[in-house]
């Protein structure tokens, strides 16, 4: 399974070719309060979230989301970390037990700076830190 957010739909793009390479399933991760798709009308909510360190609330997933052993898990990094609703996802579904291949899109911070965080919402998980969609 891939499950990915995705505000402006690069992540998307990264998480649709993985499922073209793998033949897994795609899940766009919900926000109770969805975000504007254009980029514009939603950085200030998304800035906002940064400057506040506020986490946004993100319905949870079906059970047949979170039924495979490997997630493929997607993000845009965001004030140079895992973008928050990604961080409201982990917070109300578990993924304890499974190998978790993250990955991301940013403009230039690296998969790395986000790590401490998945390890830390994501604790009894398998985290593939050497996972590279490029490399499919
Ligand atoms: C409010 C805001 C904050 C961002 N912060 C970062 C950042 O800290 N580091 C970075 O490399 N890119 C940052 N970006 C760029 C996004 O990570 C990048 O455009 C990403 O591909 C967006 O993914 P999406 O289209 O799937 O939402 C930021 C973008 C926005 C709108």
């Amino acid at each position: 399974m891939i499950i990915y957010f995705s505000q402006g739909g690069h992540t998307k793009k990264v998480a649709e070719k993985i499922a073209k390479k793998t033949g897994d399933q795609l899940y766009a991760i919900e926000p109770v309060e969805p975000y504007p798709s254009k980029t514009l009308k939603a950085a200030p909510r998304i800035g906002r979230e940064i400057a506040t360190q506020t986490i946004p609330e993100v319905k949870k997933a079906p059970v047949d989301v979170l039924s495979d052993d490997v997630i493929y898990l997607g993000y845009p990094m965001f004030g140079m970390d895992m973008a928050h609703a990604m961080r409201g996802f982990l917070q109300v579904n578990d993924l304890s037990g499974k190998t978790i291949k993250p990955f991301m899109t940013s403009g230039v911070s690296t998969l790395k700076m986000s790590l401490k965080t998945l390890k830390k919402l994501a604790p009894n998980s398998v985290i593939d830190e050497t996972f590279d969609p490029k490399n499919l």
